[in-house]
């Protein structure tokens, strides 16, 4: 006889410490670690309905730098964004979810990762975002870098890879599809990448996770 067990648990039998142990390991011996496919099922597909709902008129034009210093910049990155505060049960959801990964990977790596902030992003086709990094070395600001898509049924001539260099002179890269629920992590000050221009619209969310930057007690709020 045949026990059918439900399909759609809360983690769609993915195993989360499973998944953290490797993302752990694989930021120990290369600094960055790609999991095609990765995320729990139940959670991206809560996360491409809420982006789905998110209005049009809630993504802005993307910047470059922060605040005082934020320009929108053609050359640079052509993408709109809508940053994620929690308002809705996909946000928390997702700002548990990588909340636990934070928990995690201080613990076994004490990175004394601090705050977490992400956004959405819309690539419409032919958008880019031109090498850069996402953090500079000295400011300890952004410490890691995660990103994850979701886009159903992407084709890997669709393009919109994520290229991810290993170094300020490596040219090659690692291409990264923008498969749904691919995960990709690097630590922000070591790796440059870009996101090169796609057919189709693609969808991601980009976070970063902080170190505290407070000085003199003044807290460094994110963003
Ligand atoms: O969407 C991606 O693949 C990466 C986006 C990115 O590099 C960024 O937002 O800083
Ligand atoms: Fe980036």
């Amino acid at each position: 006889m045949i026990t059918s067990l439900p399909l759609s648990s809360s983690n769609d039998g993915f195993d989360d410490e499973a998944l953290f142990a490797r993302i752990a390991d694989d930021l120990t011996h290369r600094g960055f670690s790609i999991q095609p496919n990765a995320l729990p099922l139940a959670m991206a597909d809560e996360l491409l309905l809420d982006l789905h709902q998110t209005r049009d008129d809630e993504f802005q034009r993307a910047g470059i730098g922060r605040k005082d210093d934020y320009l929108t910049n053609d050359f640079v990155r052509t993408d709109t964004i809508c940053w994620i505060r929690g308002e809705s049960q996909a946000a928390q959801t997702w700002l548990n979810w990588t909340g636990r990964l934070q928990r995690y990977l201080n613990q076994r790596l004490f990175m004394g990762l601090f705050s977490f902030e992400s956004h959405y992003a819309h690539y419409r086709p032919g958008d880019f975002y031109k090498r850069h990094m996402d953090a500079f070395r000295g400011e300890a600001n952004r410490i890691l870098t995660v990103v994850t898509y979701l886009n159903p049924d992407w084709h890997i001539d669709d393009g919109g890879e994520m290229v991810l260099y290993q170094s300020e002179t490596d040219i090659e890269g690692i291409q990264v599809t923008p498969g749904f629920g691919t995960l990709a992590i690097f630590l922000s000050e070591e790796f440059p990448h870009e996101v090169r221009p796609a057919k189709r619209d693609r969808y991601s969310i980009a976070g970063w996770y902080r170190v505290n930057t407070s000085l003199n007690g003044r807290i460094d709020p994110p963003r």
